[in-house]
């Protein structure tokens, strides 16, 4: 399955929250969604789910429209501001969503909802009403939502939010092996780049509703020395190591630890001090640094428990 989102843009009245947003994403793939609040994550997703219309642009899933082709929605399984029926148990919320989804033997449904409740480490208080789940669980119950039925797409808004190590490591192990062994292709959005690098394929980075960044993961750091002067070895040592070690005339630009030891033996042997040494991250990190504010994240987790219907 491929999904192909071609310039998505979407206004609330004059406020442009995402703009001419595009990218594609196939089976197996895992793709993290980063930015900070109000960067347009939600935003996103919600216009993937047809929750909200977009302004401008196409949505298309194997090609076809999905504006024109809605019933194609059923393919996602969802995570985004999930509801529950707070008087029911877990099991009963999850039992009532796939009847409606599709009809099911009695056996094979409780089958399903026995094994994605151990998945996600409900099975234990799976009778007991969703009124007294914390708010974690209600957390590992919305995307036992988004699993039902083995969808070929999970789009999971803040899947990491509000769980414990424990349960953030079990979402990443299920999102892993969801794309690893079920070829599900998988979007989900987080705040913080080091808790979902190592589990996403691709990371995409938007900032006021605009894509900064799309592609795999890299923290490539480079070193500008910038010697008191520069010699004849020295000259020659760096020619041995790359071709494009001098960024400015006075300035090695090295790619590598070991690259940067090498010249500080000779720089410290020919008593030749540094001027200057600058690390330079690589872009994704540059974009990333000082940008999330996590007083704010925190603040905001207050309006992100999930809805519960009380009777
Ligand atoms: N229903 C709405 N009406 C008007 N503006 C909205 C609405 N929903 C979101 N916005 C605005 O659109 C922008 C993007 O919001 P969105 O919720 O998509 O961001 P986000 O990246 O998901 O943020 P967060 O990390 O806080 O969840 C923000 O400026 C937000 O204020």
């Amino acid at each position: 399955m491929m999904l192909e989102i071609k310039e998505v843009t979407k206004y609330y009245g004059n406020h442009l929250a995402l703009e001419k947003f595009s990218t594609t994403i196939r089976s197996g793939e895992i793709v993290g969604l980063i930015g900070k609040n109000g960067s347009g994550k939600t935003t996103l997703m919600n216009c993937l789910v047809n929750h909200i219309h977009f302004t401008s642009g196409q949505i298309l899933i194997d090609g076809k429209n999905l504006m024109e082709n809605k019933s194609l929605i059923s393919r996602f399984g969802v995570l985004i501001e999930s509801s529950f029926l707070d008087y029911m148990s877990a099991y009963d919320n999850l039992k009532l969503l796939l009847e409606l989804e599709q009809k099911q033997d009695k056996r094979k449904a409780d089958q399903q909802l026995s094994e994605i409740l151990k998945l996600v480490g409900l099975y234990e208080r799976r009778k007991e009403r969703v009124k007294n789940y914390s708010f974690g669980m209600k957390q590992r119950l919305g995307l036992a939502q988004a699993l039902l039925n083995h969808k070929p797409l999970l789009i999971l808004d803040e899947p990491l939010v509000g769980l414990d190590v424990m349960g953030r490591e079990l979402v990443k192990e299920i999102i892993r092996n969801k794309a690893r062994n079920e070829e599900c292709a998988v979007i989900f959005s987080d705040h913080n780049l080091n808790e979902v690098k190592d589990i996403c394929d691709r990371i995409i980075y938007l900032d006021n509703g605009t894509k900064m960044y799309d592609g795999v993961f890299e923290d490539h750091k480079k070193y500008a020395v910038t010697p008191e002067r520069l010699d004849k070895e020295l000259l020659a040592h760096a020619a041995t190591i790359g071709e494009h070690v001098l960024a400015e005339p006075d300035i090695l630009m090295l790619d590598s630890i070991a690259e940067l030891n090498s010249v500080l033996q000779i720089l410290v042997r020919k008593n030749i001090s540094v001027k200057e040494l600058e690390v330079i991250e690589g872009s994704l990190i540059r974009l990333f640094k000082g940008d999330m504010n996590n007083a704010d994240h925190a603040n905001d987790m207050q309006n992100r428990i999930p809805k519960t219907f009380t009777s």
